[in-house]
């Protein structure tokens, strides 16, 4: 398994326990998690299960981990995450073939306990819901726990909420500097960024990718909106009559049905409309850029 991405390397941790480093070119494609048959020189990728990618500031994807089976959405009572990033990032994981879960961090601030209550309201149902303090090293042995049960994740979350904290509270030999640029630490803009996967001592695994953590997740489709939205697994099991509905006024819409009997919170749904509204400008937005050029 791959371990490590060195850049021109990569570190491999063999059945055995062994690590070696063994030389890649940069266009090889291979990622943290991957699994790999090592003859000589050669790595021969076994097929992927899942793969996690992201978007850099200029707007280009990349490939952040392959063969992650969860991923870790990190929000705190200060920076507070914008709205309808929870839905998003929840949508995008499950989009990769994730399951999704919410870390609520700095419990120790003010506003968290309502925050976990408010997220518990909505999300409870779908996903689990961690609430815990990544500074003061309080509430972590539940998701050490949940994490223990063998999953690979990542987290992702806003600038601040303390994503470093927590990789460094959950992997105590990992020293990552918290609250401090990259450039403060002597990496340049130009140093590969190294992205590694560490084993967390009771179970299971975390990779970090700084430009992950920096810049999130890639933008989700609207196919994607209306199958994954988080509220919504009750009617995707009944489906609606039209496999592409967008659940807006269609006839024989499972997700307005469920509203209409009250199945379904009036404000989720809105929460729905309002995103779904979102992603369709963008995507509009990208077409006519597309037409110009
Ligand atoms: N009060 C409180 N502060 C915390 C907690 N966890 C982290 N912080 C603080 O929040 C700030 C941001 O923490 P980081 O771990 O750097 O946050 P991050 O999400 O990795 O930020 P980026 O690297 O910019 O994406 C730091 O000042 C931390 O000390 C916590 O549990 N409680
Ligand atoms: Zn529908």
């Amino acid at each position: 398994m791959i371990v490590a991405h060195l850049g021109v390397a990569v570190e491999v941790l063999f059945d055995d326990g062994e690590r070696h480093q063994v030389r890649v070119k940069r266009s090889s494609g291979h990622v943290v998690g991957d699994s790999v048959l090592v003859r000589g020189e050669v790595l021969e990728r076994r097929p992927r299960n899942t793969e996690l990618r992201r978007r850099d500031g200029r707007g280009a994807v990349h490939l952040v981990g392959a063969n992650l089976d969860v991923l870790g959405v990190v929000v705190a009572p200060r920076p507070l995450p914008p709205s309808g990033f929870v839905d998003r990032a929840i949508v995008a994981a499950r989009a990769a073939g994730l399951q999704p879960f919410i870390i609520v961090n700095k419990e120790d601030l003010d506003g968290a306990a309502e925050l976990t209550a408010e997220l518990r309201a909505l999300y409870g149902a779908s996903l689990p819901v961690f609430s815990l303090s990544a500074k003061a090293g309080v509430g972590l042995d539940l998701l050490r726990q949940f994490m223990a049960e063998g999953h690979r994740g990542a987290f992702v979350g806003t600038t601040g909420v303390g994503k470093s904290s927590l990789l460094n509270a959950l992997c105590p030999d990992l020293g990552l500097a918290v609250g401090e640029l990259c450039e403060a630490r002597g990496v340049g803009r130009h140093t590969t960024t190294v992205a590694t996967l560490h084993s967390l001592a009771g179970g299971g695994e975390l990779i970090d990718t700084p430009g992950f953590r920096d810049f999130g997740l890639v933008d989700i489709v609207v196919d994607e909106l209306i199958v994954h939205f988080p509220g919504f697994e009750q009617a995707m099991m009944v489906r609606c009559r039209f496999r592409d509905c967008r659940h807006r006024a269609e006839p024989g819409c499972a997700v307005t049905a469920l509203v209409e009997k009250g199945a379904l919170a009036e404000g989720r749904y809105q929460a729905y409309l309002d995103l779904l509204s979102e992603i369709e400008n963008a995507q509009d937005e990208a077409r006519r850029r597309e037409w110009k050029n």
